[in-house]
């Protein structure tokens, strides 16, 4: 188990600079396994999760090589094997193999998916999918069986919810599909629009992404020609914003697409925080009188659910009651207990997470039971006087990019330990 202990209660300055997106890097390195030649990821961050897909893909053949951000994957001699190593249970993005797998011969065979405990996560819609593209399901055990006997061809696919995974599954199935598929009530967040302009330039037809209606034509051939840069994390960026405004005496984050923190920026700034949004950066000014918001989160491009957390305890700091109810993971509440014994005055009311005006931290041993959740106790340790101990720190290592790096760079006092390197 990895600890991340913080000596807190200090002010933070300089600047930070937001690594690539954890939820494209984890769709994108799956798609790679569906080109017929090379290929180059740039801007990849250096978390637990990228690891863990490098670890799959080598059981499949897939060499690769990560050094600083530069990810090259060699998905040549790829052959197919059953995925129900734990290592697939280790991380959600996993079950992109099972798109990918499938576009690239046509049967899937992986272990059921893992990912954080944030209530529970079917994956019907995928299902519903992959069975309209043609293909069979078992169940076996602990894995799921996929197949199309008959090759996969495009349908039109009407998902109940704009599932994020599903929308990006469906992609890679038929990416190389005979025909074309149209997804109806797509998700439309920004890693689905990366993935789509990676597949494109490797040949991909795939048109709307960023709509409701996504239509994929198949093709015969994937080829990289270029390498592809990562998009900033948008949940990396949020977060360091909440660290500037509650511990920062003037932090400048870089590497930021605001376009893409739009209902976040906008809560904030209602919130209270003073903020310059310039082309790429965001200049963060010390704290200033906040006042109590409600938030709801939902999908893109509404208020991120991954946010919520790391937003918290900032809403501490506000001169009333805030509000939040996570319309998609109404149980993602596993951090408030540990908030608690820090001194935060929060409480879930009928799933209404209920933050009230706390103006004494103090720092304690916590646990990071999920990496949002991981993140919040990070920047309330951060606020804490004292050293705060935050056990199962791997969790935070699984999406946030050389975080005790960065950390230090804005003068905090942290460390971690732990088998990951990060
Ligand atoms: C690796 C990755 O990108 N993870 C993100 C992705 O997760 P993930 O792709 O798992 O999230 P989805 O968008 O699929 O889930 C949205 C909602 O739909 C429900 N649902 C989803 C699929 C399905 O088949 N059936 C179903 O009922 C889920 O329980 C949830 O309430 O989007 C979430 C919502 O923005 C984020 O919190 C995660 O960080
Ligand atoms: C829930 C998250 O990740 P995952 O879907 O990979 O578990 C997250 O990044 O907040």
């Amino acid at each position: 188990m990895a600890k991340m202990v913080i000596h807190g209660g200090k002010r933070l300055s300089g600047s930070v600079t937001i690594g690539g997106s954890k939820n494209s890097t984890v769709a994108i390195i799956p798609a790679t396994i569906l080109s017929d030649t090379p290929v180059v990821l740039d801007s990849v961050p250096q978390i637990k999760d990228v690891y863990n897909l490098m670890a799959l893909m080598d059981e499949m053949g897939v060499k690769s090589d990560f050094q600083g951000e530069i990810l090259k994957i060699d998905p040549t001699q790829i052959f197919p094997i059953s995925l129900s190593h734990n290592k697939v249970t280790s991380l959600r993005a996993s079950y992109y193999f099972i798109g990918s797998l499938l576009g690239r011969f046509g049967k899937a065979v992986v272990g059921f998916p893992g990912g954080d405990d944030i209530g529970p996560r079917p994956i019907d819609q995928h299902i519903k999918g992959f069975k309209a593209l043609g293909a069979t399901i078992t169940e076996k055990d602990n894995y799921i069986v996929v197949e199309a006997r008959n090759g996969l061809h495009g349908a039109r696919i009407f998902l109940d919810m704009a599932s994020v995974g599903a929308t990006i599954n469906i992609i890679l199935a038929a990416v190389k599909a005979q025909g074309t598929t149209i997804i109806e009530n797509a998700a439309k967040e920004p890693e689905i629009i990366d993935l789509a302009t990676f597949l494109n330039n490797m040949g991909a037809n795939i048109r709307g992404v960023g709509t409701q209606t996504i239509r994929i034509t198949g093709v015969d051939c994937l080829k990289a020609t270029n390498s592809h840069t990562i998009i900033p994390d948008r949940i990396e960026a949020g977060t360091y914003l909440s660290i500037a405004a509650s511990s920062g005496n003037g932090i400048l984050i870089k590497n930021i697409i605001a376009e893409h923190l739009d209902a976040f920026l906008a809560k904030v700034q209602e919130l209270g925080v003073n903020l310059d949004v310039r082309e790429d950066s965001i200049f963060v000014y010390p704290n200033s009188q906040l006042t109590g918001v409600e938030i709801k989160t939902s999908p893109y491009p509404g208020f991120a659910t991954d946010l919520q957390q790391p937003l918290t305890p900032l809403l501490l700091l506000a001169d009333s009651q805030s509000t939040i109810i996570d319309t998609l993971y109404p149980k993602r509440t596993r951090h408030i207990p540990e908030l608690i014994k820090m001194g935060a005055k929060i409480k879930v009311v009928d799933s209404k997470i209920v933050i009230e005006h706390t103006d004494h931290f103090n720092a304690a041993e916590v646990t990071a039971e999920e990496i949002r959740g991981g993140a919040s106790l990070m920047v309330t340790g951060l606020m804490a006087p004292g050293t705060t101990v935050i056990n199962q720190a791997e969790n935070i290592m699984r999406g946030y990019d050389r975080v005790i790096d960065k950390l230090r760079s804005l003068q905090a006092d942290v460390s971690y330990s732990g088998s990951e390197k990060f």
